[in-house]
Formats: structure tokens, sequence, C-alpha cells
């Protein structure tokens, strides 16, 4: 059963969704990821590998997922002084992933410096450069987390920070964000052609949200102007992960 449905996910009616896919690893070891991407096969070839597997087994399972031909979001939203992060960046690069990410916080000069760093990586070996995003406002955040940082009032209401923040990873060079589906048409409607808009914590109708507070359907996500989806739990965590994928694949085609 799960080989023939692995077999129909592979048809090439599901490249599209494919491309737009990353599945979330949020397990402590390559042996856990290991087994998922089993599971998936060769219907799936993109991974994000977020902060649990990058401290628990990072390089492990970044060369592991490579020899294995997946696309790899390391999404390690890295936020520090430029130096720092251009440093980091730089040792990021050897993994040759094809997303990576800051966040849009950290101010134009460390954007910038992370991007000269990845361009300059990129020249010295020749290895395409990794698309770098940067983080808008967090899916988890609500208008009280908002509140308690000090961000109130109509300038700091997660739409107009996402627009703001979106903005300046355009000036500063950056290939798109990370945000809300929520946030994504606005975003799409001030962003350059190309402009990637990552969503991650879409949850299909009825499904539980877990820590996710501005969230939307996989399917609203797509219309809303999203280029690629995160998806985790939804789907790492139900008894058929399979089936669960292909529920979410038909509502991101038919969007
Ligand atoms: O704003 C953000 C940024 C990143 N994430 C990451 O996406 C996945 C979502 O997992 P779910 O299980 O679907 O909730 C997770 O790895 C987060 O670190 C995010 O959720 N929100």
């Amino acid at each position: 059963m799960s080989q023939a449905l692995q077999a129909l996910l592979c048809e090439p009616r599901y490249d599209g969704v494919r491309r737009a896919t990353y599945v979330a690893l949020d397990v402590p070891t390559w042996t856990q990821a290991e087994a998922l991407v089993h599971r998936f096969g060769a219907a799936v070839d993109g991974y994000k590998v977020g902060l649990e597997l990058f401290f628990g087994d990072g390089p492990t399972a970044l060369s592991a997922l490579r020899s294995m031909g997946k696309r790899v979001f390391l999404d390690v939203k890295l936020h520090d002084i430029p130096n720092t992060v251009a440093g980091a960046l730089r040792a990021i690069a050897r993994f040759e992933v094809e997303m990576v990410n800051v966040h849009a916080s950290g101010g134009p000069a460390m954007l910038t410096a992370a991007r000269e760093a990845l361009d300059r990586a990129a020249e010295a070996s020749g290895v395409v450069r990794p698309l770098l995003v940067a983080v808008t406002v967090l899916t988890s955040l609500g208008a009280s987390d908002l509140d308690a940082l000090g961000w109130t009032g109509p300038q700091a209401e997660p739409g107009a920070l996402a627009e703001r923040w979106a903005g300046l990873a355009v000036r500063c060079g950056l290939d798109g964000v990370v945000a809300s589906a929520l946030e994504a048409r606005r975003i799409r409607a001030c962003a350059p052609p190309g402009f990637e808009i990552v969503v991650p914590g879409t949850r299909p109708a009825g499904a539980p949200r877990h820590d996710q507070v501005r969230s939307l359907t996989p399917g609203e996500a797509m219309k809303a102007g999203a280029t690629r989806l995160v998806l985790g739990r939804a789907v790492t965590r139900a008894d058929d992960p399979l089936s669960a994928l292909a529920a979410v694949w038909v509502e991101m085609a038919g969007a």
C-alpha cells in the first residue's frame, strides 16, 4: 500500500508541489530522521533541518541528505552581530544546502553581511550560493506576545512588521522571507517577481495547531502567494505520514 502511494506521489503531476515542499525533520538524531526519509522515499526530495537535528546530529544529517540527492533548507535562524553571522554562514556554505535563513530583526547590516558572506563563499568554491531568506514574525507569536515584546500599535501589527521586514530583505539582496500564510498576500503584493515566500506552520482544516498561532491551511497558504511550504507535525506525526502528505499535496495542487 505505502509503496503504491509512494509511486503515485512520484508522478510528474506532483512535481510542482514536490519542489514547493520541505518536510521538517524535527527529531534529535539522524537515525530517527532517516526513518522518516525512508518512509517518504523518492516522493519527497526536500527536507528542512532545524535546530533540534542540527544540534543533535547536524553534519551527519546534512551530508547524508546530500548524498541521497535531497534538497535541504537549513533552518538555523541566525541572529547575531554581522561579523558572527557572516562567519557562521561561511562555515555553513560547505554543506551545500539549497536554502538557509537569518532573522530579519538582525537588521540591515547583518542581512547585508550575511548575503555578502554567502556570495564570497560561492565565488571561492564555484558552488551555487544557497538561497538566503529572512525570518519575519515567527508563526508562534500572537498579538499578546508582540505586546509583551513592546511591539504595539499599527506599525507593529504582524502584517505590517512582516511587510516592512520583507522590504528590508529585498533591499539587502536576500532571496525571500519566511512568513506566516496570513501575511503572504501582503508580502507578495510588494515583493519583486521570484521573491521566495516560505511558509511554515500550516495546518489542514481541523488539525491540532500545537504551538502555532498565526496559521492557515496549506491550500490557503499557496493561494496567498507562498512559494514553498514547510510541512511539519501535521504530516510527520500523523499515524500514516505518507497518506497525510498525499492529502496536503492534493490540497496544494488544487490551490
Ligand atoms: O516562523 C516560523 C519559522 C519556522 N518555523 C519552523 O517550521 C516548522 C513548523 O513545524 P510544525 O510541526 O508544522 O509546527 C518547525 O520546524 C519550526 O521550527 C515555524 O514554525 N515558524
